[in-house]
């Protein structure tokens, strides 16, 4: 049995305490091992310096479109409904199998040096992710996303099912690193006779469901108006609110939808970056705490964000949820990495984010040796307001170390950035 230590750091423990301990991982198992005192853990047959670094879960991106990494400043500066209808879905449109194969291994990069080990990805060419995912040596919850509005009964009813072979194909993949859900693409994006009937088949199979849910006020009051109730009540009515289920944004939320999420144990996955950057609103996130929801974070797609950094991601989610609340106090930055660990693994259902023994081996070493991490008062503060995606030096998921001294093992870096900027360019020529 291979063991790997990871020594010579401090590390984060899931009480949020920051302590001098060795890791060891079992990398068959792709489990903690043992964590604690350096002379009380067994010796390893490797070892991994962490050495003026700090040892923390790796980070969980509970929300996003990994291939839109293809259009990354492709369009800015506009509202959710024009943004996706004007500029997103014409190039999306011409993409192939191959641009979402090259576009999610551009997103896999970004967020293998950041040091995020989890994602939940909606797109379409979902088997391409599914391979990328496991050449790379991440974990992740996938599925098809399905929209309705524009398509006739045939098409809509394919995307359905689609959505539904997705989810039944792929579970278990990638040694279990893949889990998949049922994943319409809001409440609004996808009609109401066909969440009726596909949702139930969802349910029969156990599969979860992953959906945007109140993001903008253009999205709840067309539900207010035409059903008479509030998004999620719509929601629950159609069985999408189970404790399975986690749903995008949570902006535009009412205290009774709050109590809905806690009662039921449906997850919100917080974006903030996306929800500042199309002026989407700011989520309730204190009040969804206080309550007892989990929440996650989650980058949303890089056209909305423009980057898959979760580090990046955790400073936005304590600054907003500051300004949401008129109080400084509010999400605080304990929190915050809470929500980006364990928040993010539970909505996605990962026994992960958390550094404990039989936990997933899924971990992030960042560099506490620069210059914006100095002084060391308060290593939980630095995560959140201070560090940064390129601060990592070690990632490791399941047991297996994927960054190793900022150099990425699974990933040719240069060949997939190549192969990413032609097929961008190549797409959007083919859409204008
Ligand atoms: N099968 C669908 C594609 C759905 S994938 C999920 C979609 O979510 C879109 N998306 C990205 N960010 C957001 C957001 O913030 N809100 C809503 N949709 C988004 C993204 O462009 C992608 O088309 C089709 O054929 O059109
Ligand atoms: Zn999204």
């Amino acid at each position: 049995m291979t063991k790997l230590r990871i020594a010579g750091g401090q590390v984060l423990r899931p009480d949020a305490s920051v302590e001098r301990a060795d890791v060891l991982v079992d990398s068959e198992s792709g489990d903690i091992a043992a964590v604690g005192d350096p002379d009380e853990v067994p010796e390893g047959d490797e070892t991994l310096d962490a050495e003026d670094g700090l040892v923390m879960p790796g980070l969980v991106n509970a929300h996003t479109h990994a291939a839109m990494t293809l259009l990354r400043g492709y369009a800015d500066d506009k509202e959710l409904d024009a943004w996706l209808q004007e500029d997103i879905w014409p190039v999306e449109a011409e993409f192939t199998p191959e641009d979402v194969r090259a576009g999610t291994e551009l997103g896999l990069l970004e967020m293998i040096r950041s040091g995020t080990t989890a994602f939940a990805d909606m797109y379409f060419h979902e088997e391409e992710v599914v391979e990328a995912v496991e050449d790379a040596g991440l974990r992740a919850r996938l599925g098809y996303g399905i929209v309705t509005v524009g398509k006739d009964e045939e098409g809509a009813r394919e995307d359905c099912e689609q959505s539904l072979e997705v989810a039944r194909e792929f579970d278990g993949a990638a040694d279990g690193r893949v889990k998949t859900a049922f994943m319409p693409h809001s409440l609004t994006t996808v009609g109401e006779e066909y969440l009726r009937e596909f949702v139930p088949e969802a349910r029969e199979d156990g599969i979860a469901l992953h959906y945007h849910a109140n993001e903008t006020t253009d999205e709840v009051d067309p539900i207010v108006e035409e059903e008479g109730q509030r998004p999620l009540d719509y929601a629950r009515e159609l069985d999408m609110t189970d404790e399975s289920d986690f749903v995008a944004h949570g902006v535009h939320l009412d205290s009774t939808e709050i109590d809905l999420l806690a009662e039921t144990g449906t997850s919100v996955v917080h974006c903030p970056a996306s929800n500042m950057k199309l002026a989407s609103g700011m989520a309730p996130v204190q009040k969804l705490l206080d309550a007892g929801v989990t929440v996650g974070l989650g980058t949303d797609g890089t056209a909305s964000n423009n980057d898959l950094d979760v580090f990046d991601e955790m400073r936005d989610a304590a600054m907003v949820g500051k300004l949401a609340e008129n109080d400084a106090s509010a999400v605080p930055a304990e929190s915050v990495v809470r929500m980006a660990t364990e928040g993010s693994a539970s909505a996605l259902g990962f026994d992960s984010g958390r550094i404990e023994e039989g936990a997933n081996a899924d971990l992030a070493v960042v560099d506490l040796d620069a210059a914006h991490l100095t002084p060391h008062h308060d290593l939980v503060s630095h995560l959140v307001y201070a560090a940064r995606g390129s601060d990592v030096r070690h990632t490791l998921c399941d047991g297996a170390v994927l960054m190793r001294d900022r150099e990425v093992l699974t990933l040719d870096a240069e060949a997939v950035r190549e192969r990413a900027e032609r097929r961008a360019a190549a797409a959007v020529e083919r859409a204008e």
